[in-house]
Parts: structure tokens; C-alpha cells; sequence
């Protein structure tokens, strides 16, 4: 069952879901671009395997800071940014990151299919970000490129996550511990 409406408010903020509650609309709660750094693909010929941790996966990314860099993508540019807030989730619910619709009609994708937000988690986060136009297109920070949809779990976890990826104020980059 997908959370709403009053619903979606008041269980934002009796949960403190998100912080910022101009936020919370109607049928989601938006996500902000951050104002803080970013990863860039290096251009250079790294190998990285999936699945192995190695220093080709650190040496593939340089952080950027987008006060001095702006977020400029160009056709076929990507970068791995992060929500500008913390978003906490209760335990019983389960969340959907989806890339706003005009930038989805810019060919820009917010997630590499990877919008899944589990019961418990609590961060920011992270947004692999593709330019897939043949326009280059540049995405101000604290601008609003996703939505965060929230659905009602038949229960509360007894696992709320607390994985690897957890309770990220940055981009979190790939890791392969315990994979
Ligand atoms: N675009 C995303 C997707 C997920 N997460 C956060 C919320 C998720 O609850 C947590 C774990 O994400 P995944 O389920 O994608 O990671 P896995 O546990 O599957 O990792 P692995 O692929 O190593 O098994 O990371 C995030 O910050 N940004």
C-alpha cells in the first residue's frame, strides 16, 4: 500500500523522515540535488572487477566539489552525487526513488536501477546520475531531481538495515566487503 496524502505527513514527521518538511507532498517526498561533493568517473583505462575490492575501485572516481565544479554532464556523462538530506525510514516501510519527470525527459536518470530504499535505513542518498540525451545539461545543486515514493510493509523488520551503505552523509562509493 503506497503512503499518501495527510498519511505521508504526519508519518514523516512523526517519524522524522525528512527533515525539511516543504518537502512532503502529496504522493512523495522530493530529493534534493547536494551542495556538497561528487564522484566523477576517471577517464583513464581502469579495470575494476566486480565483486573484488581493489584500489583501481578508489583510483576510478575523483571527488569533486560542485561550488567549484557545477554539475555539468555531457551526452553520455554520469556522476555519482547524493540527496542534499537525510532520510530516516521506519521499519516498516519500504522506499522507491524515481528521477523527477522533467529530467526524465531531458533523458536523464537519477538511479541505475537501483532505487530501493529498505526498512530501517537511515542516510543520504546516493544518486548515479546518467545523461543519456545527446544535449549537455547541467543540474544545479539543491535542485530537485527525484521523488521518493513510501510503502506500508505488512510489518516492522526485526533487520532494519544497517548495511554497508548505511548512514552516509557522502556519495557512497561501490564496495564489495562481505559480498
Ligand atoms: N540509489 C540508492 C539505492 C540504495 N541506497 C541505500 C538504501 C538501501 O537501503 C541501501 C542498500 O542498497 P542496495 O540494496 O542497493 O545495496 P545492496 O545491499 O544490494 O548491496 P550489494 O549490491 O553489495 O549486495 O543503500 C542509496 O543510498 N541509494
Amino acid at each position: 500500500m503506497m503512503i499518501i496524502d495527510e498519511n505521508l505527513k504526519s508519518l514523516s514527521k512523526a517519524n522524522g523522515v525528512c527533515d525539511r518538511e516543504e518537502l512532503i507532498e502529496d504522493y512523495c517526498i522530493q530529493i534534493r540535488l547536494s551542495n556538497s561533493i561528487y564522484y566523477r568517473p576517471k577517464n583513464s583505462g581502469v579495470k575494476i572487477v566486480y565483486g573484488s575490492s581493489s584500489d583501481a575501485l578508489d583510483d576510478g572516481y575523483e571527488m569533486v566539489d560542485p561550488q567549484i565544479t557545477p554539475v555539468i554532464l555531457e551526452p553520455m556523462g554520469r556522476i555519482l552525487a547524493c540527496s542534499q538530506e537525510k532520510y530516516s525510514i521506519p521499519r516498516n516501510v519500504f522506499g522507491l526513488v524515481q528521477t523527477k519527470g522533467s529530467l526524465a525527459r531531458l533523458f536523464v536518470q537519477v538511479t541505475c536501477c537501483d532505487g530501493q530504499i529498505e526498512p530501517g535505513f537511515v542516510g543520504k542518498i546516493t544518486l548515479e546520475i546518467v545523461n543519456l540525451s545527446p544535449f549537455t545539461i547541467e543540474i544545479p545543486i539543491l535542485s530537485k531531481v527525484a521523488q521518493l515514493y513510501l510503502f506500508q510493509c505488512s510489518m516492522n523488520t526485526s533487520k532494519p538495515y544497517t548495511g554497508k551503505y548505511a548512514n552516509h552523509t557522502f556519495p557512497s562509493l561501490p564496495n564489495f566487503e562481505d559480498f
